[in-house]
């Protein structure tokens, strides 16, 4: 039996049911090879195969190599032994030895193999410890790389510093725009392209963002919406022009909320007041009333229950357990509860109702940041005042938006 996808109705099948599938509520029969997983299982099991024998491949080639420099090691070990004796009987049957008694004898033989056999095991301890020694250099050279690109990172974030305090002139009255601590950027003829490519996205962008001016980034897809929130957020470098961030990032100041939100592995309250968890790691009840009217305002109530309270251990991944939407909303309780001046929004509603949208945008409204929206529906525009649209090869547009 299976359903039919026309009628809705069970029929017979033609062929054997061959997989059988409970999900919870009902039993599902289907041919082999055409269950819902079937050809994508059996094709990530190839993948898997493959991966595995290419490991298995580099072990073997890994073993080999040191099979014959073990070989090697034993073997001097064995043959070590048996040829101080020969080293020794070669001078006592030519005779060099033959004033000695034969007390005499044994004991110069048994202090030559103990000299022999002590240097043997020397040399192969040498040959030991040249092994770790190769695994030791290993990992050095590889923490060596690491603690470059660091010092080149750190080096880098000094020099644009001093640039940004050289070029921040706070009580420039004479020019076009004024950068002042309400400003969150300032970009001044910035152009940006694809990395590794000359393909240009935005070329001789001006633009200020300040405190209560919402900016709305509309655009086509690949046009350079999140490249764009790369740029000011610093992750990425414009090719020409110049970009002023005079505020601060982080939580009171410029918070991104990126389309797939990050969570820990903590509580449901780690989850809403990351990054803080170490500030308040034991925050106690101090903050329940508001966490629980934020998840309230988010249409997260249900998942307090579900997660036993907002300091239960859960055994979940949150990812795992949560939908697209639910994940997008308990970021917006995580804005709700940080409330930055700057919220930056990279198409965080995209899994979300228009009305949900709506809300979740009322609220950002009420507790008073100002937000830089990524988003493509036009339901957005009415909580913004500045729309900038990307065209594509570098061309943008920057309107007011006409409030309705
Ligand atoms: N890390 C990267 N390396 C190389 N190219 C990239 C990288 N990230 C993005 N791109 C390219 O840069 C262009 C702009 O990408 P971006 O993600 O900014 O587009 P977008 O306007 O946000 O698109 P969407 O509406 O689909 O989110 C695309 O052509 C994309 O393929």
């Amino acid at each position: 039996m299976k359903i039919s996808p026309r009628t809705g109705k069970w029929r017979k099948l033609k062929s054997r049911p061959r997989i059988v599938i409970w999900n919870g509520w009902k039993t599902m029969f289907y041919p082999r090879g055409r269950s819902p997983n079937g050809i994508a299982g059996r094709v990530e099991h190839l993948r898997t195969n493959q991966r595995l024998a290419y490991l298995l491949q580099t072990q073997r080639e890994l073993i080999y190599k040191e099979l014959w420099l073990y070989i090697g090691i034993n073997t001097f070990d064995y043959l070590g032994s048996i040829l101080s004796y020969v080293v020794i009987a070669i001078p006592i049957f030519s005779g060099v030895y033959g004033h000695m008694d034969s007390a005499e004898l044994s004991a110069l033989v048994s202090k030559n193999a103990f000299v022999c056999i002590y240097l043997i095991n020397c040399f192969s301890q040498l040959i030991d410890m040249s092994t770790t020694v190769s695994d030791v250099a290993g990992y050095t050279h590889r923490i060596g790389e690491l603690q470059e690109t660091v010092f080149e990172l750190i080096q880098q974030e000094k020099d644009s510093a001093s640039d940004h305090e050289e070029n921040w002139d706070f009580n420039n009255v004479s020019g076009e725009a004024v950068v002042t601590v309400d400003t969150a950027f300032f970009l001044e003829r910035v152009s940006f392209s694809v990395p590794s490519s000359d393909q240009p996205l935005v070329e001789n962008l001006t633009l200020t963002v300040s405190q209560g001016n919402n900016l709305l980034i509309v655009g086509n897809t690949g046009t350079g919406k999140t490249s764009l929130l790369r740029i000011l957020a610093g992750l990425w470098e414009n090719t020409q022009g110049n970009v002023q961030v005079p505020s601060c990032f982080g939580p009171h100041g410029i918070l991104f909320l990126p389309q797939k939100p990050f969570f820990s592995d903590g509580t449901l309250r780690e989850q809403v007041i990351y990054p803080l968890t170490k500030i308040y790691p034991d925050s106690g009840f101090v903050d329940d009333e508001r966490i629980v009217r934020f998840l309230e305002l988010a249409g997260l109530s249900s998942l307090l229950a579900r997660s036993g309270g907002l300091d239960q251990k859960v055994e979940w991944n949150w990812y795992d357990v949560l939908s697209p939407g639910e994940m997008q909303r308990l970021s917006f309780t995580r804005l709700f509860y940080l409330q930055p001046k700057y919220a930056v929004l990279d198409e965080v509603t995209s899994a979300l109702t228009e009305e949900a949208e709506n809300e979740l945008y009322r609220v950002c409204k009420q507790l008073g940041m100002t937000v830089i929206s990524v988003g493509h529906r036009s339901s957005l525009e009415k909580f913004h005042d500045l729309m900038l649209k990307l065209c594509g090869n570098g061309k943008w547009e920057l309107s007011r938006i006409k409030k309705k």
